[in-house]
């Protein structure tokens, strides 16, 4: 049985990470959505770097939760034929010790340097533009894709979802895209777990309401 799930800031929500949409949204009065571009970064980089410095650095408040245990123990019985794809920028999937997880939008705890185009592992701050570590220069942006840019690793997500037998959507309001569409992508059955009917509920075979620490360890037991 080869399984695809998509996971979204749901599954991190009951770690104590906001999500996009439950938290009133705003952060220092912008709209996610805003600051989360190419075109705010060029208008007020310190903006866009603060903000992510503020989530990088909340990560070490945080721990995974029973939904991302439960996947880990998901991937122990399929081995290879689990893949986790994630909207999520945490790295609460890997803390959980799930080994097969990819970030479409990218991570918090990854910095990419604009200027010699290498990527670092980074926990620290990025505001204060530190040095890159390969080149030198101080072009230094997260690692994270912005509205309007290409997700990562479109082509491996693509035939995962051709090839699988199950793809499971857990903690996402369905609303952004590619990820909204990858129900549709998807050759096998469709499930998804969700507190509340997200934007896409209808296109899934079945749909189980709840949170993430219940339904997950559910469904994987
Ligand atoms: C807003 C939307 C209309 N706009 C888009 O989709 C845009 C534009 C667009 C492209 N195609 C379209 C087609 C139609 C309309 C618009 C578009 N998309 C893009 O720009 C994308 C890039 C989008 C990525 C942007 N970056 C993010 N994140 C990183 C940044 C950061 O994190 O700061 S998106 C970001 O927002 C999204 C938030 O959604 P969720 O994770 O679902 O969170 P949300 O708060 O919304 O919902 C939480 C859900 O959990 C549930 N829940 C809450 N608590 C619990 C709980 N305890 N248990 C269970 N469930 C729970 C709730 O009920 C709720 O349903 C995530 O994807 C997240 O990563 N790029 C692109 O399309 O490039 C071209 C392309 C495409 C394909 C191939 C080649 C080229």
């Amino acid at each position: 049985m080869r399984i695809v799930v998509l996971t979204g800031a749901g599954i991190s929500a009951e770690s104590g990470l906001t999500t996009f949409r439950d938290s009133g949204g705003l952060w220092e009065g912008h709209d996610p959505m805003q600051v989360a571009t190419p075109e705010a970064y060029a208008d007020d980089p310190g903006l866009v770097q603060r903000f992510y410095d503020a989530r990088r650095a909340a990560l070490t408040q945080v721990e995974p939760n029973a939904a991302h245990h439960a996947l880990v123990r998901l991937e122990a019985a399929l081995g290879d034929d689990l893949l986790v794809v994630t909207q999520n920028v945490d790295d609460l999937h890997e803390r959980a010790g799930s080994r097969r997880v990819h970030h479409i939008h990218g991570r918090l705890r990854s910095a990419w340097c604009t200027r010699c185009d290498e990527r670092h592992d980074w926990h620290g701050p990025l505001a204060d533009g530190p040095a890159c570590p390969a080149c030198g220069g101080s072009e230094l942006r997260p690692d994270i894709v912005w509205f309007g840019e290409i997700p990562y690793g479109m082509d491996l997500v693509e035939e995962a979802l051709e090839e699988c037998d199950l793809f499971v959507s857990i903690g996402t309001s369905g609303v952004v895209y590619p990820a909204a569409a990858f129900v549709h992508w998807a050759r096998g059955a469709t499930l998804e777990l969700n507190l509340e009917p997200s934007a896409g509920a209808g296109d899934f075979a079945e749909s189980r309401r709840g949170p993430a620490t219940r339904l997950v360890p559910d469904w994987v037991n």
